[in-house]
C-alpha cells in the first residue's frame, strides 16, 4: 500500500460512461504497484445526470468504498464539501458548462479532453480557475506517461539534435464499406450535438505529440504561436471524419503534421506493421513512438548515419494491479499529477499548462474553421449557464 503519510485526494466523478469507469478504476488501484508512495486517491462520490441509481450502479462497478455517495445530479456533486476535485467525464460538448459548474462551486477540476469546443470557452475556464484560486487541468493522460516524460527529456537533452519536424497520426479506421463509418449518427464520435468528429476526439492526441515535442520544449520566452493549414473532410452528419493539419512554427523552422481519420487506420493490423504512429525528426536523429498515440508503450531512438545496430528500443509497460483484477490503464499518472499539484498548492500543471491547452484549442478551432465545421450554439457558447441542459441533464 501507499505510505500512511501519503497525501490523499478525495475525488468526485461527474458522469458514469466509458472513460469515467476506466479512470475511476485506475484511481482505485494501489499506487505502490506503480512505485508511488507520496500520494493516494479516494473516490468519495459519483454523479449521473440520468439518475441516482445509475450513479450507485457505477460506484458498485468500480468497487468504490461503500461510503461513497451517489448523486442523481451534477449540481449535488459540486456542492459536496467532501469532494476535493471533480473529474469531468462527459462528452466534449458538455465540458465548458460542466467544468464551469464545478469551478464556480470552488472545486478543483480535472476535465477530459478535448477541453472545450472553442478556444474562447477554454480561456473562460482558465480565467475562472484563476479567479477562484483552484486547480484546473485538461485530462490528456498521455502527457504523464513515463514514456512521454522520457521522450521530452531526450529532446531537451539534444539526443536527436534540433527537432525540425514531428509527424503524428491517430486514425481509427472505422470505415464500414457502405459510405459510412461504424458509429451510429447519434454516437458522440460523429454527432455534432456532442461535438463529435475525428479532430476533437482523436486528432488532439496527434496535436499533443506535435505540441509536446515542438512547443512544450521551447523556452518560455521563445514560445511561438503557430500558423495553421488544415484540410478537412466532413461526414454526412457535419462532423469532421478526416482532418490533416500542418502546424508551422516559423521562428523555430519547425513543422508539425497532425493527422486523424475515422476512415483509415494508423495501425491497420494492430501490430504496428505500418511503422511508428509518431516520428520526431531531429538534425541528428529520430525518435519513433509506436502507437496508439494516446497510449504508447514503446519508443525507438535512431541516430543519423547509424548502421542499424544503433537503434535503441525502449519498452514502457503499464503496471497492472493484480489485487484489483489487473486494473491499470495508465490514467493513474495524470491523477497523481493532480494530487501533487493540490498538495503543493499549484493551480496548474507544468506538464500541461493552461496556456498550452488554450494554444492547442486555438489550433483545433482554426482547423475546424478552415473546414467549415460548425457546432450548435448551445455547446459552443462561452456564456456560463448553471441551468443549461448540459448541466441539468434535461436532454
Ligand atoms: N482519455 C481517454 O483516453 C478518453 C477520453 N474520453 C473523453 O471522455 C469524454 C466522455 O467519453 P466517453 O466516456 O467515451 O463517453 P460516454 O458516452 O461513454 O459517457 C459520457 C457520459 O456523459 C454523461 N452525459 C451527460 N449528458 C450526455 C449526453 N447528452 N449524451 C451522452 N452522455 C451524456 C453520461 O453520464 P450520466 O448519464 O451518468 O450523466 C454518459 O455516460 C469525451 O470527452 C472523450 O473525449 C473518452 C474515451 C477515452
Ligand atoms: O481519448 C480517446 O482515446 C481512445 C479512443 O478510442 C477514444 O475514442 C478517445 O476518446
Amino acid at each position: 500500500m501507499a505510505s500512511s503519510t501519503a497525501y490523499t485526494v478525495r475525488w468526485g466523478i461527474m458522469a458514469t460512461g466509458w472513460i469515467a469507469e476506466v479512470f475511476t478504476k485506475d484511481l482505485l488501484t494501489n499506487p505502490a504497484v506503480r512505485g508511488v508512495q507520496d500520494v493516494r486517491h479516494e473516490v468519495v462520490a459519483a454523479a449521473s445526470s440520468s439518475s441516482k441509481d445509475r450513479a450507485a450502479d457505477f460506484l458498485g462497478k468500480v468497487k468504490a468504498p461503500s461510503s461513497a455517495k451517489a448523486y442523481g445530479s451534477y449540481h449535488e456533486l459540486v456542492a459536496d464539501p467532501d469532494v476535493d476535485i471533480v473529474y469531468v467525464a462527459t462528452p466534449h460538448s458538455h465540458h465548458f458548462q460542466n467544468a464551469m459548474l464545478a469551478l464556480e462551486a470552488g472545486k478543483n477540476v480535472l476535465c477530459e479532453k478535448a477541453l472545450t469546443v472553442t478556444a474562447s470557452q477554454a480561456r473562460k475556464l482558465v480565467e475562472t480557475a484563476r479567479s477562484k484560486g483552484v486547480f484546473f487541468m485538461e485530462a490528456v493522460w498521455t502527457r504523464y506517461f513515463p514514456l512521454s516524460i522520457q521522450v521530452r527529456n531526450l529532446i531537451s537533452s539534444g539526443a536527436i539534435g534540433t527537432v525540425y519536424r514531428t509527424i503524428a497520426d491517430l486514425s481509427l479506421g472505422r470505415d464500414s464499406g457502405d459510405g459510412k463509418v461504424d458509429f451510429a449518427d447519434s454516437h458522440r464520435m460523429v454527432n455534432p450535438d456532442l461535438a463529435g468528429g475525428a479532430l476533437l476526439d482523436l486528432g488532439i492526441y496527434a496535436l499533443t505529440w506535435v505540441f509536446q515535442t515542438l512547443y512544450h520544449v521551447q523556452p518560455e520566452e521563445q514560445k511561438e504561436k503557430p500558423k495553421v493549414v488544415a484540410a478537412v473532410n466532413k461526414y454526412h452528419t457535419g462532423a469532421d471524419e478526416t482532418t490533416s493539419i500542418i502546424v508551422q512554427f516559423p521562428q523555430h523552422k519547425s513543422h508539425g503534421i497532425a493527422l486523424t481519420s475515422l476512415r483509415v487506420a494508423s495501425d491497420p493490423d494492430g501490430k504496428n506493421s505500418g511503422g511508428a504512429a509518431i516520428r520526431i525528426q531531429g538534425s541528428t536523429g529520430e525518435i519513433q513512438v509506436m502507437g496508439p498515440a494516446y497510449c504508447p508503450l514503446q519508443y525507438r531512438v535512431i541516430k543519423k548515419g547509424g548502421d542499424g545496430g544503433e537503434v535503441q528500443v525502449v519498452d514502457c509497460p503499464i503496471p497492472k494491479d493484480a489485487e484489483r483484477d489487473g486494473w491499470g490503464q495508465g490514467m493513474f499518472w495524470e491523477a497523481d499529477e493532480c494530487a501533487r499539484c493540490l498538495r503543493d498548492g499549484r493551480k496548474e500543471s507544468a506538464t500541461l499548462p493552461w496556456s498550452e491547452s488554450i494554444a492547442i484549442m486555438e489550433v483545433m478551432e482554426e482547423a475546424l474553421r478552415q473546414g467549415d465545421v460548425v457546432y450548435p450554439d448551445v455547446i459552443s457558447t462561452d456564456v456560463y449557464d448553471p441551468q443549461s441542459p448540459l448541466n441539468t441533464g434535461k436532454r
